[in-house]
């Protein structure tokens, strides 16, 4: 997995400069508390170098962690709003107009939950945990170098045979647990599946009389699912059990027998014996981040991985080219334009259009002949295979494109906020100006809240004709000069249909309009019907 760029680096070499500044000031705490127990042993009096000590390293294991905890929530902020920032970008660049379910890409709304959620759980783990992790996994090594240096190098070198070898002996009980985490794993997608299809297949169920036995599956299915979970949960604590006997017992023991051997022989003090001691608990500080690596690594490398496949999404769709700048004198300018979809065949030939500025052309032709695809190719969704394709403004300058397509698609949220996806920084009367034009004013005053009447999930359920003059405004604000309409009139109500298309012609003359439609209405409406037959473009 290629890895997010994250800008924390900073942070969390911070962080983990001071977690190992927290060990070194606890190795010398422990020292300096040797010290003073050999001092009362064989002196019987304390002078001021202990305590010192001891005072010394409190001092730096404070700061090491409040350094620690100041650079982890940095590097966790400073992450989180870069990935926020590069998810917002990537949503912006599909546009108000883009097509939340575009072939390949993510859908839209979970772009959206990463960027609050996933960019959370990435800058978590990417920003505020990496530093304290390696710096705890690192611990043991910092620690047993400074005893080697400081204090005793037989007693490091032993400890540190034992630092090796432990966490190879619970990667070992640990994998000997990965099949029973892929039974239950296997189990819970069988139960999913079985009960999403039952949902789904509700109504058959009840016509053909087999819900009760579906129910009667779907509990002892149930019931499986609960033992394999049990399974799984006793398996989990049967593994953090022996991790943490192994853990601590290996290297708490080892460097007290280690240390009372040196003691023994008269190769250390009795006080730097209790010293090593004391050390040998700071080598069980990876097992301290193990609980928090699971969650928040893992979490956070999933959503990671997410983040990623959702920006490499985007980049495909931008890397179409936009549309070049004619010479003015059209509006929209096809040569020889050629387009398909993915390795399919080709759905446009050698097509030949020029849209003057100000009409309004109607796109018709018989189902998958091609208009949606002619209308994403002049939007730059959709990059032609061959030809070239020009937009420009009256005075001669690029014009913009703006799609609404079929599926008018409204974010949870208020109306305004729907609208302000085209112009963040439209006011209020240029947003009723657009709802007046596409005729949805009056309706939208009598909603409560007006402006800010909630739209989706939580609120208000819009009919299809008012969602798609809601687009259509939304589209009105984005101010292009080339306006595409995909089947604006499909599937609504015909009082939504009339409005439209009094909108519509109500824009002709000022807007350049390009609509791909099956309505008699909207085509006796149009200034000239171009048919897409074969492949190709005829005039009608
Ligand atoms: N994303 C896609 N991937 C692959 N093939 C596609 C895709 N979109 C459209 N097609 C194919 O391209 C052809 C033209 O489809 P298009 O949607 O442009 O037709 P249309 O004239 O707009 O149809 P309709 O009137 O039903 O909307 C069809 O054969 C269709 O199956």
């Amino acid at each position: 997995m290629t890895r997010l760029e994250v800008p924390a680096r900073g942070h969390v070499l911070a962080a983990l400069a001071c977690g190992w500044l927290t060990a070194a000031g606890l190795c010398l705490c422990y020292l300096g508390v040797g010290r003073l127990i050999d001092q009362v042993v064989s002196e019987g009096a304390i002078d001021w170098r202990a305590p010192a000590l001891m005072g010394a390293g409190i001092a730096l294991a404070v700061a090491g962690v409040l350094g620690q905890g100041g650079a982890s929530g940095k590097g966790e902020a400073a992450a989180e709003i870069s990935v926020r920032a590069r998810i917002h970008r990537s949503i912006l660049a599909r546009g108000p107009h883009g097509d939340p379910h575009a072939a390949g890409g993510p859908v839209t709304g979970s772009l959206a939950s990463l960027a609050t959620d996933g960019a959370a759980r990435v800058a978590a783990w990417r920003g505020g945990f990496l530093g304290r992790l390696i710096a705890s996994v690192t611990t043991p090594l910092v620690v047993v170098a400074i005893v080697a240096v400081a204090v005793d190098a037989a007693w490091a070198a032993a400890l540190l045979a034992v630092v090796v070898a432990v966490p190879v002996v619970v990667g070992g009980f640990q994998r000997l647990f990965r099949a029973s985490t892929a039974a239950y794993q296997t189990q819970s997608r069988r139960l999913a599946a079985l009960f999403l299809e039952s949902v789904q297949g509700l109504r058959l169920l009840a016509l053909l009389g087999a819900a009760e036995r579906q129910s009667r599956l779907l509990a002892a299915e149930s019931e499986r699912q609960r033992r394999a979970t049990m399974r799984l949960l006793a398996g989990n604590q049967l593994v953090l059990l022996i991790t943490d006997v192994v853990f601590y017992g290996a290297l708490i023991g080892a460097g007290t027998a280690v240390a009372l051997a040196r003691n023994a022989s008269g190769a250390i003090s009795l006080g730097t014996a209790v010293a090593l001691v004391l050390i040998s608990l700071l080598l069980t500080e990876p097992i301290s981040v193990v609980g928090q690596f699971f969650y928040i690594a893992m979490t956070g490398r999933a959503a990671e991985r997410q983040v990623l496949h959702a920006l490499a999404g985007t980049g495909r769709s931008a890397a179409v080219p936009p549309p070049a700048a004619g010479d003015g004198g059209a509006a929209v300018e096809l040569v020889a334009v050629t387009a398909g979809h993915g390795d399919g065949p080709a759905v446009l030939e050698g097509i030949d259009l020029r849209v003057a500025h100000g009409e309004m052309v109607a796109l018709v032709g018989p189902s998958g002949s091609g208009k949606s695809t002619l209308l994403s190719v002049v939007a730059g969704e959709l990059a032609p295979r061959a030809g070239t394709i020009r937009l420009s403004a009256p005075d001669g300058g690029p014009a913009r494109p703006v799609l609404v397509p079929q599926r008018a698609w409204l974010f949870t949220g208020t109306i305004a906020g729907n609208l302000r996806l085209a112009d963040p920084a439209a006011d209020e009367q240029r947003l009723w100006s657009v709802l007046r034009q596409a005729h949805l004013a009056a309706e939208v005053q009598a909603m409560p809240g007006g402006l800010g009447a909630r739209v989706g999930e939580e609120g208000l359920t819009l009919s299809g004709g008012q969602a798609q003059r809601l687009a259509l405004a939304r589209a009105l604000l984005a101010d292009a000069g080339v306006l595409l309409l995909d089947e604006p009139t499909s599937h609504i109500d015909t009082r939504s249909e009339r409005l439209i298309i009094d909108s519509l012609r109500r824009l002709r003359g000022t807007r350049t309009i390009l609509v791909a439609t099956h309505s008699a209405a909207l085509i006796g409406g149009a200034d000239r019907v171009i048919e897409i037959a074969d492949a190709r473009a005829v005039a009608r």
